[in-house]
């Protein structure tokens, strides 16, 4: 499939309306305040002509001294309009950004699982901050004076030519190279700009991993190794960036030399018309005076067509993100259910990863399983069956690519998501705490809860060390706050779980970093108090699977046995050899695991 051609520039700014209309009307009128500016800048060298070829070759001083007083106005004229110009700009910019911004961070909760799969934090996040920033910019200051700039360039060239169109003409043929270096330029400056936001968000990502994984590197004296593959991801991204500035440097180059050498020859041709008599000395220095007005308009260009190119490459990113589509929606007439039990039924479900080569069977090869409500299931398998991508199909984190999940006979695909995530509730090995409290991180899927339920939900989680934190349930906890152990966290996060008084509990081996006594109190606590709780949980522990009502076993795609833990052991050789492979495991990993506090 051929790539489409990239967006023109003034179609990929052109999408950045929707968001900045509200904006609109303030930069319209500094577009006009500036624009005056301009023309009131033009207007003097009128002045001067006319104060030059009138007043003072007669003997009426009073019109000298007029003529004085009216450039000095115009002047003052200018001042005033360029002062009003950068006050209307001064909060536009900010409102269109945080708009934009809020808007992306929207997206961004709206997208699937799959999408985050591909996308690097750090693209992301150099989305979010630093090409909002270009664009930020761009509409309080580029975008206004490009437009201005370009409307004094026609005006003023109008007025070369009618001023004398022979020296008007110089400045106009001279222009054309100029013209034609600017298209070349905009095409390499646009390739460098883009190559280098994206560099930029690689270097997000490589900064954030390695902070994440600060532990690892430290521990394994991988800190230097790290350390060069950054500064050779930094010296790319310096390169690109001395390539834009080269780019900059050559239009610039071109944007002073040309007007200069266009202003020396017309300097000849004009003093031989004058000369001639074909052209009056007021004449010339109206000419010298508007072309020197036009002098900043031209050498600036090459800045803000650098800016332009920026914001249109930074404006292209965000839509990158913004035009994805949503897979993962509610359904048009969403169905509900009136009483949950908490029966969760896979029906031949099958799924496969958006990059999984097409040689490949699915992962889930037709899933048929049922969860009768208030069961504890287990799901048991070797490492990589698909176990966690299984877990993840219920609550619609990836939808199936075949056959169906269903809740209490409705396909989970027909409920509305926010009905659905409040039925089932799920916990993760990998538990995440956000920079917020404890009560907050707990109550994330319930905010009305009582303190009774927070507390109880605490209680079956083993969470008590959560009262004896410094601030008891109202400590700040996850990056910005207090650090726990992976144990503690996650405690909270199957608090959090249980919390949400969902008909079906989803967990991902949530325990993986509790002993066994304590993982025993955490599943007695669980079976006495949710009772009609329907469970799914990931085993990773024989002392798990002994716990579970009955065990479901995975090979190869599908689920190959179901029954009890004593059942299964009697007459399956597979899952004896899990079994004793998730033992060796155990044993391999007491370390890993945390006593009850
Ligand atoms: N987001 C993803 N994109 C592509 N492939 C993935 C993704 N997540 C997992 N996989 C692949 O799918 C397979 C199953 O992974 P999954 O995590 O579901 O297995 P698991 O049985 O839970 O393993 P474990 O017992 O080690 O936790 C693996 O081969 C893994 O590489």
């Amino acid at each position: 499939m051929s790539t489409p051609p990239p967006p023109s520039t003034l179609a990929s700014l052109g999408r950045l309306y929707r968001y900045a209309k509200p904006a609109m009307p303030r930069i319209y009128v500094a577009i006009v305040a500036s624009l005056l500016a301009s023309l009131v800048a033009l207007a003097i060298p009128q002045v001067l002509q006319w104060l030059i070829d009138g007043p003072l070759t007669g003997t009426d001083v009073s019109l000298v001294w007029f003529s004085v007083g009216l450039v000095l106005a115009l002047g003052v004229a200018e001042a005033g309009l360029i002062a009003l110009r950068r006050w209307l700009v001064l909060t536009p910019g900010t409102h269109v950004e945080a708009h934009m911004r809020n808007s992306l961070y929207r997206q961004l909760q709206r997208l699937p699982v799959a999408f985050h799969d591909r996308w690097p934090s750090g693209q992301l996040l150099s989305r979010a901050i630093g090409d909002l920033n270009l664009i930020r910019r761009w509409m309080a200051f580029g975008f206004v004076i490009l437009i201005v700039n370009s409307l004094t360039l026609v005006i003023g060239f109008v007025i070369l030519v009618s001023l004398n169109w022979i020296l008007g003409m110089i400045f106009v043929v001279a222009s054309v190279p100029v013209l034609i270096y600017g298209y070349a330029f905009e095409k390499r400056y646009s390739r460098a700009a883009r190559r280098g936001q994206d560099q930029q968000g690689d270097l997000a990502t490589a900064v954030e991993e390695s902070v994440h994984g600060i532990r690892v590197l430290k521990a394994f004296g991988r800190g230097s190794h790290a350390l060069k593959r950054f500064e050779t991801q930094a010296e790319e991204l310096q390169g690109t960036e001395l390539e834009k500035a080269r780019a900059v440097a050559g239009i610039w180059l071109w944007l002073l030399l040309v007007p200069d050498v266009a202003f020396a020859v017309a300097l000849v041709v004009g003093v031989w018309l004058a000369q001639s008599g074909s052209s009056s000395v007021g004449e010339l220095v109206a000419f010298f005076a508007t072309g020197t007005v036009l002098l900043f308009p031209i050498q600036s260009m090459g800045y803000f067509l650098a800016m332009t190119i920026d914001a249109k490459t930074a404006t292209n990113r965000f839509f990158e993100v913004m035009d994805e589509v949503n897979t993962i929606v509610d359904p048009i007439s969403p169905k509900t259910i009136e009483k949950p039990q908490g029966r969760l039924v896979f029906s031949d479900a099958h799924f496969r990863y958006q990059d999984s080569p097409s040689r490949f069977p699915d992962l889930l090869d037709g899933i048929d399983l049922v969860i009768e409500p208030g069961e504890t299931m287990a799901l048991v398998g070797l490492t990589g069956s698909g176990k966690t991508t299984l877990t993840a199909l219920p609550t619609r984190l990836y939808d199936v690519t075949g056959g169906s999940v269903s809740l209490d006979g409705v396909d989970v695909r027909d409920l509305a998501l926010d009905e659905l995530r409040a039925h089932i509730a799920m916990a993760f090995e990998d538990a995440t705490l956000f920079s917020a409290t404890v009560r907050e991180n707990v109550l994330l899927g319930r905010p009305d809860a009582t303190e009774a339920d927070l507390e109880e939900a605490l209680d079956i989680a083993q969470a008590q060390f959560a009262f004896d934190l410094p601030n008891g349930l109202d400590t700040r906890v996850g990056e910005e706050g207090l650090s726990l152990s992976g144990g503690q966290r996650q405690r909270l996060a199957l608090a959090r779980a249980v919390a949400a008084r969902p008909s079906v509990l989803v967990l991902d081996d949530p325990l993986s970093a509790l002993d066994v006594t304590t993982e025993q109190l955490v599943e007695a606590a669980l079976r006495r108090v949710l009772a009609s709780t329907t469970a799914l949980i990931v085993a990773h522990r024989p002392s798990t699977v002994s716990l579970a009502d009955r065990v479901a076993l995975m090979q190869d795609g599908r689920i190959t046995a179901v029954g009890t833990h004593s059942e299964l052991i009697a007459s399956n050789a597979h899952y004896r050899f899990v079994i004793s492979s998730l033992d060796n495991q155990t044993q391999a990993q007491p370390a890993h695991t945390e006593n009850v506090s």
